[in-house]
């Protein structure tokens, strides 16, 4: 191989440095100087990352990012190399960018600016969704940096509610594909069509075939927009990189009319596929992922119909990697915000009784860990089940109820007592202390019943857990105002802070984002192979430890929004201890000594990498000059 000194040629005299730029150029002309003597194919070493404010920065591992045989323009059309104006002379100079951008050098500070420049002067959140959407599809890191900054204002906006509103207008919206989409008339071909995905170092999937898209039902392959969503959280909340995370769509059809009809629908336009077919392709898509990704690839199944959720996690969850964020992960948030709740209420977990508004994926999942948790607590299960009741749209769910349709998931919990249909009166007869919502029927949570929770109980939990906002039980201000201030009040999607009587409350997002970042990031870290209930119980326990006092005194039972990255690493961090001292839960040793450090060793930096590392730096130089 014939390698030779270059010297950069017809530089401007400002770039004194980039004349002395040496670097390698192979017999066939293409230019290495990205690649370290030793690194791989592709691999960008870069000489230390420098951060926007010019401080050198650890955090994050060197990214096989870069295929180095890119340059010029395509480099500007690779979200994952682009870095707009911020490429430097030097970069311009060496990799045939120069007269492609405007001669300003603008820094990633200078362009977050103008970025919330931009943001801002969008008119409403479907716009401001649009904008953020193609900003990640033109400069990820900067898109990142952003999303990262401002979670608060952008995490409505990439996530809950607003995308929910984008998977409703998916086909007006649509620009260019994004992840990946299985029919079922792929049956026989989904492993090559996984390898049709361009990254190689998939860790996570977040699937959904669109049957129960929020609260707002069977939106098909509109649907697409929640794994994107929930990806976008993945990195931004829990620091996974973006290129190991993998959105894909199964399309088995829809039974929405509306969008049978619909023009600009994108997906399958049939009837929905059902039954032992849906399961097969299903079946197909899991050994397909661990053909192509390994067994430690994490498929977390996101807003499936309420059955096949179900049926489909109890499948897989002994023999994958794998989980169901409407069961489990929300079922986690849910009973950190109650354990929350109960330093306020100063009682027991065993001394509450539930009522559960719906008897769904996110009902039963939260019912169940809180059984698993009351039985932490001493009680047996008979007597934790005694606690929690179920309504769903048949009433509340007794033992002999004489409409039926008591499914196996339900049946544990079904009472000895007289049916009654109307949630008014099951809440004066059972008087629960915590009243949960979680069947997107807005506004059930009535002012009568609200009032009537604030009668039985000094400090009354209310949570209207349902998403997007339309479909919420009720709001927070009805909430608080209705219990004159006494409720303890969570909500699926963001509510603005409240005051009542002069006191201001900040409702908590009792939203599975607290949960699911983490738990995937420790889960990829250190390669937990099957990710069990007890997962789900410890995150919700280490979730409650990180609301403090002040937290609960201004009505939060969750950590503030602006903490939740924290957050996140934090719940990865603990995972991975009791991961690793559970024994055989792991795939990925030796077992490290400092798990935060670890954690953290995972993490993505939104830190330009410089294409131009100094050649001087790299080990051995000398030798291969
Ligand atoms: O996406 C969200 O906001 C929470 C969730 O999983 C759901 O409501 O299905
Ligand atoms: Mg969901």
């Amino acid at each position: 191989m014939l390698r030779s000194k270059v010297l950069i040629q017809g530089v401007m005299p400002t770039m004194k440095g980039a004349l002395e730029l040496q670097y390698m150029v192979r017999s066939c002309g293409v230019v290495r100087m990205l690649c370290a003597p030793n690194a791989g194919c592709g691999q960008i070493v870069p000489k230390r990352r420098v951060s926007s404010t010019g401080k050198s920065s650890s955090k994050g591992h060197k990214d096989l990012v870069c295929n180095t045989r890119i340059r010029g323009i395509d480099i500007t059309r690779d979200p994952k190399l682009n870095k707009g104006m911020a490429f430097t002379l030097k970069e311009r100079q060496v990799m045939g960018l120069q007269g492609l951008l405007p001669p300003a050098i603008i820094p990633q500070d200078q362009q977050v600016y103008r970025t919330m420049q931009n943001f801002y002067r969008r008119e409403n959140d479907l716009d401001r969704y649009i904008y953020l959407t193609a900003l990640q599809e033109r400069n990820e890191k900067l898109f990142y940096r952003v999303l990262t900054e401002n979670v608060e204002l952008m995490m409505p906006v990439v996530y809950t509610p607003t995308v929910g509103l984008a998977c409703q207008k998916f086909g007006l919206i649509y620009r260019k594909p994004r992840g990946l989409y299985i029919t079922e008339h792929d049956k026989g071909h989904i492993y090559s069509i996984l390898c049709n995905w361009p990254e190689t170092d998939v860790k996570a999937i977040v699937v959904t075939d669109g049957d129960r898209i929020l609260g707002l039902g069977d939106l098909g392959a509109y649907g697409m927009g929640i794994p994107v969503g929930k990806l976008s959280l993945y990195t931004a909340l829990g620091g996974i990189k973006p290129h190991q995370c993998l959105p894909i769509l199964v399309d088995v059809g829809t039974n929405n009319p509306d969008l049978l009809d619909d023009p600009l629908y994108i997906g399958l336009k049939q009837r929905r596929t059902r039954g032992d077919t849906f399961y097969d392709l299903l079946d197909e898509f899991m050994e397909a992922v661990v053909r192509r990704y390994g067994q430690t690839c994490l498929v977390q199944f996101e807003d499936f119909g309420n059955q096949d959720a179900f049926t489909l996690l109890e499948r897989y969850r002994n023999r994958y990697c794998t989980f169901n964020d409407d069961i489990q992960g929300t079922a986690a948030v849910a009973v950190a915000g109650v354990l929350a709740s109960l330093r306020i209420t100063k009682t027991r977990l065993s001394d509450n009784v539930f009522l559960f508004q719906g008897a769904g994926e996110a009902s039963i999942g939260i019912a169940n860990l809180i059984v698993m948790a009351m039985m932490e607590e001493g009680t047996s299960r008979e007597q934790a089940l005694e606690k929690i009741f179920l309504v769903d749209s048949k009433g509340l769910i007794t033992k002999d109820r004489p409409s039926g349709g008591i499914t196996e998931h339900k049946a544990p919990f079904a009472k000895n007592m007289q049916h009654i249909g109307d949630l008014g009166q099951i809440v004066k007869a059972v008087k629960p202390t915590a009243l949960i919502g979680a069947a997107a029927i807005a506004n059930v949570f009535t002012e009568d019943i609200i009032r009537d929770m604030g009668s039985f109980n000094e400090r009354p939990i209310i949570f209207a857990l349902s998403n997007p906002t339309s479909s919420a039980e009720c709001t927070a201000e009805e909430a608080y105002r209705y219990t004159e201030g006494r409720c303890v009040f969570a909500s699926g999607s963001p509510f603005d802070p409240v005051t009542v009587d002069g006191r201001t409350f900040f409702p908590g997002q009792g939203n599975n984002a607290y949960i699911f970042p983490g738990v995937a990031l420790a889960t990829i870290a250190c390669g937990i192979r099957h990710i069990s209930d007890e997962v789900f119980l410890k995150s919700a326990e280490y979730l409650a430890a990180m609301v403090d006092n002040e937290h609960l005194a201004e009505g939060r039972v969750y950590p503030p929004l602006s903490d939740i990255q924290k957050v996140s690493t934090e719940i990865a961090t603990k995972l991975a201890e009791y991961a690793y001292k559970k024994g055989n839960l792991c795939a990925h040793y030796p077992e490290p000594k400092d798990k935060e450090a670890f954690i953290k060793s995972h993490q993505y930096s939104t830190d330009y990498e410089s294409f131009l590392p100094d050649i001087y730096d790299w080990p051995g130089h000398e030798s291969q000059l």
